[in-house]
């Protein structure tokens, strides 16, 4: 743990303990910034936790019922134990964990990563731990962006807006993030595909290593990418240009670069959403329709962006 002290050694958390959290999806890189700059959507996963009985009983509905496992392995619920671990408590005998998945796995639209958050949440706030905290949020986010490897959706998922996220001088797991307004004009739309990619997969097909003139390029434009984002869309095309992952990644998602590249040449800044196969394009108002005249007929949303990350519906 980095960032909040342990609370009692070999606590539990308290019998009766409930509380409900949503949580919005993210999109990843946006381009160049990979591993490091995320934007939170506007599609929500909401669950329920409650100490109660004497086992753990996992239920999912939406995205994930019937595939998801439903013990201790549900992800959600080991990001819950990751947070107790970090706090000194140990998990109550009796559990009831309820999750509505509204953001589809594996797509590129941070799943995995809201799946974390929210099991965090849900553990810090059974805690009786204040979300609203500043000291507590960076703790979920830390926590999230641990379990997940990198912090580029956790951070976005916890903090809402565009978030800009680097690794600490300190331990492993020691991650920062800034989080800047996106530009009021800055309309994300995202074209979603049936078929799923892992983002483990896309992970092994990067190369370990890159020359010292491609990591420069890329610099150049994830420096452009956090000025374009917030201060002036009309950058978006140069800033948007990635030289670290796509391209290696391409025979994993050949149909989404093939759009990617399509909608670029016809002028919208166009990227793979986190390890795709999703495209996310960056439009400046003209939307849906711009997009859906390159794209064709295919699964094309607008949800926005959200200025609010995880937070508590309700909690006793
Ligand atoms: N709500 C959930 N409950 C339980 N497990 C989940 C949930 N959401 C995601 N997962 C787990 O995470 C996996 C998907 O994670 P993965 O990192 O491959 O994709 P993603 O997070 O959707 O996309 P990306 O990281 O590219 O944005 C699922 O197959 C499942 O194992
Ligand atoms: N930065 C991550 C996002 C997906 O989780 C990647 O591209 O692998």
């Amino acid at each position: 743990m980095t960032s909040a002290e342990p609370l009692r050694d070999g606590a539990v958390v308290a019998a009766g303990a409930r509380a409900r959290v949503r949580v919005p999806a993210s999109t990843a890189n946006l381009g160049p910034g990979f591993d490091s700059i995320g934007m939170a959507l506007g599609v929500w996963d909401e669950a329920e936790a409650s100490v109660e009985g004497d086992s753990l009983v996992v239920e999912a509905t939406g995205f994930g019922e019937g595939e998801v496992p439903l013990d201790e392995s549900h992800l959600a619920y080991r990001a819950m134990v990751a947070a107790w671990q970090a706090l000194g408590l140990d998990a109550p005998q009796g559990l009831r964990l309820s999750y509505r998945g509204a953001i589809p796995h594996s797509r590129g639209m941070g799943s995995s990563a809201s799946a974390s958050v929210t099991g965090v949440a849900l553990g810090t706030a059974l805690a009786g731990l204040d979300l609203a905290d500043d000291t507590v949020l960076r703790f979920v986010s830390d926590i999230a962006s641990s379990i997940e490897g990198h912090p580029d959706n956790a951070s976005a998922s916890v903090y809402g807006n565009v978030t800009v996220s680097w690794a600490g001088d300190g331990d492993a797991g020691d991650w920062r993030s800034a989080v800047l307004a996106p530009h009021p004009h800055l309309v994300p739309v995202l074209v979603v595909p049936q078929r799923r990619l892992s983002t483990a997969t896309a992970r092994a097909a990067l190369p370990t290593a890159v020359p010292l003139a491609v990591a420069a390029r890329n610099s150049g434009r994830t420096a452009l990418l956090a000025h374009a984002l917030t201060a002036d869309p009309g950058l978006l095309m140069p800033a948007t240009q990635d030289y670290l992952h796509q391209e290696a990644r391409r025979p994993a998602y050949p149909e989404s670069m093939a759009l990617v590249d399509a909608l670029r040449d016809a002028g919208i800044p166009a990227v793979i959403s986190g390890a795709g196969p999703t495209v996310l394009a960056l439009t400046s108002g003209q939307g849906e329709e711009a997009v859906r005249a390159v794209a064709g007929d295919v699964e094309i949303i607008s949800p926005g962006t959200t200025s609010r990350g995880v937070h508590v519906v309700s909690s006793s």
